[in-house]
């Protein structure tokens, strides 16, 4: 039986330099530890950009325990969880225990590959399955007696066993994004009901802006102009993507680049805000952009961004 390189690498993700911790994500954190805790996995669901992945990632770093992530995708089986039959191993005994005589003898064996769920079953690792609803229910459904009965199954192929017990330091942190429909599988209800499920809409403003600071370098009045412009755009429902956290970093991360003031009198910084932004606002009926909403987000900048700041280059 052999590990994949998943296995061998079995990360310690540490969250980077610019993780930010604020009350709010400390309040969600101790939150969710407590469910962790007690043995039940949590589950993060919500739309693009609220954070999902980056909390789980930050709370597996906060278990202490090696960190598996696996990212769903439609094209997973059941073996793309736990393993499989991967080629063969071919070893050939040569014995010349009496010099005149040669004797050859060689045997083939299937080589079996672990799979990041049973890795982290039979080492006690963190699990992230980030977009677990990506991938076919029919392949999620290993899962079910994983966290119910905390027994792994597994295909004879495997070896002796074909069931393992789940280590007791084993933890599981699923995300997923119900406004994402494309490529995406009603989870189902068996497996939900089995994780507790903690909505996340957004951060709070003062954690919006500490990220947005961390991310571009920006200091926190600018950052926090941005950061209003793009919550009050969020609000307006006046788009079709929603504008995420995400749109808040990008533009503050390439008004830092190009060294340019958040200012409404800035011209290539107002440019940005309508590249970034722009292709999100709804169209018009006939499905066209429409010049009234440029105007729409010109007018955003101003109210949010007012004039230069003193004491900042120009
Ligand atoms: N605590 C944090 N500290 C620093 N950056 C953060 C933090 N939380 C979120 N971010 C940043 O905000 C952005 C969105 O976060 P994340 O990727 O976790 O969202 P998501 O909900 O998983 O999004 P998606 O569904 O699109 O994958 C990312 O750029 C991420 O790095």
């Amino acid at each position: 039986m052999t590990t994949t390189p998943e296995a061998e690498g079995l990360l310690h993700l540490q969250p980077g330099p610019d993780h930010v911790r604020t009350p709010a994500t400390e309040r969600l954190a101790s939150r969710a530890l407590a469910y962790l805790d007690a043995g039940f996995p949590v589950h993060f669901r919500g739309p693009a950009g609220s954070g999902k992945t980056k909390t789980a990632l930050d709370l597996a770093d906060r278990l202490g325990r090696p960190v598996l992530l696996l990212v769903g995708d439609a094209s997973f089986d059941t073996a793309a969880l736990v393993g499989r039959e991967s080629g063969s191993r071919t070893r050939r005994v040569v014995d010349r225990y009496i010099t005149s005589v040669m004797k050859v003898e060689t045997e083939t064996v299937p080589v079996w590959l672990d799979r990041a769920l049973t890795v982290a079953c039979a080492e006690g690792c963190t699990l992230v399955y980030d977009e677990f609803n990506r991938a076919p229910a029919a392949a999620n459904n290993v899962l079910l007696t994983v966290l119910e009965e905390r027994v792994l199954s597994l295909p004879k192929a495997r070896g002796s066993d074909t069931a393992i017990r789940v280590h007791p330091n084993f933890r599981a942190i699923f995300t997923s994004n119900p406004e994402d429909h494309a490529g995406t599988e009603e989870a189902q209800d068996a497996l939900l009901d089995r994780m507790v499920t903690i909505d996340l809409d957004g951060f709070d403003r003062d954690t919006e802006v500490a990220i947005a600071v961390a991310r571009s370098g920006l200091d926190a009045e600018q950052a926090g102009r941005i950061v209003d412009l793009v919550r009050d755009f969020r609000l307006s429902r006046e788009w079709t993507r929603r504008p995420t956290l995400r749109a808040s970093v990008m533009i503050a991360r390439l008004a830092k680049a190009q060294g340019l003031q958040v200012a409404a009198e800035e011209e290539r910084f107002v440019e940005i805000v309508l590249d970034v932004l722009g292709s999100r606002v709804k169209p018009s009926a006939a499905g066209l952009p429409d010049p009234k909403h440029r105007q729409m987000l010109v007018r955003l900048v101003e109210h949010f961004c007012g004039p230069r700041l003193a004491g900042l280059p120009a």
